[in-house]
């Protein structure tokens, strides 16, 4: 919990008056979005695109302006947590449901900003099963597509019922095994029909802020 609080806080130190940002969802994001709160209230100027209706809510509540994507020509910067990251800044996204629209944000954003606790680092990504975003029209066929290329893949519940994303499709959580090739399965699997988007981001993210248990934070460049 403190090890999230810090790097979410970490991470807010690269804001400046007149950007605009993109919220990231999840546990450690939650952080973040407090803080840009707080930093509003003492007069910081910025405004912010959510990546999930909870992240919507919660930066309304804490008072931070938000705009539409369609009202912007590109972000400044985004804050995102992650459920993976690996050594060359690989990440799993997802855990929570809402890759799409964060990956999305990501895209169009100079700087994509990942705060993670030490939990998350890894030497390869899928330990924790691939979130991949699918239409519920095909979910059993595409889950078919997805198993094909080397995993098994589980429909995502949420009490007892399929859990539904903020854009109205599934999730299937796939476990794959270590996964050697991180942008060649997202490739693969974006190429599936069905597929609205899978949670590995890779090549996207510019630092990663990781909290310790001890306290310390540190911050990572990727090479570039
Ligand atoms: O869909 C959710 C997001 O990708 C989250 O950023 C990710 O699951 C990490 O969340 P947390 O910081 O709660 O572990």
């Amino acid at each position: 919990m403190e090890a999230k609080r810090l790097t979410g806080e970490k991470a807010t130190e690269y804001i400046k008056s007149d950007m605009i940002i993109g919220l990231g969802t999840g546990s450690t994001a939650y952080y973040a979005i407090k803080k840009v709160g707080e930093l509003v209230k003492t007069g910081l100027k910025i405004k912010a695109v959510p990546t999930s209706k909870e992240t919507a809510q919660l930066a309304a509540e804490a008072g931070i302006e938000l705009v539409e994507l369609a009202e912007v020509d590109k972000l400044d910067l985004t804050i995102d947590g992650a459920d993976e990251v690996d050594q060359n800044f690989n990440l799993i996204k997802g855990g929570g449901g809402a890759l799409l629209r964060e990956k999305i944000v990501a895209s169009a954003t100079e700087k994509l900003i990942i705060v993670v606790d030490e939990s998350k680092l890894v030497d390869y990504l899928g330990d924790f099963d691939l979130p991949v975003e699918v239409t519920k029209f095909s979910w059993q066929y595409t889950k078919r597509m997805i198993e094909k290329l080397g995993c098994t893949a589980k429909l995502r519940q949420a009490n007892q019922n399929k859990y539904i994303t903020d854009n109205d499709n599934y999730i299937l959580d796939c476990d794959f095994g270590k996964i050697k090739d991180p942008a060649g399965l997202a490739l693969k699997l974006n190429q599936l029909p069905g597929v609205v988007e899978n949670g590995i981001f890779a090549g996207m993210t510019d630092l990663v802020i990781v909290g310790y248990k001890n306290g310390q934070v540190k911050v990572l460049k990727a090479q570039s």
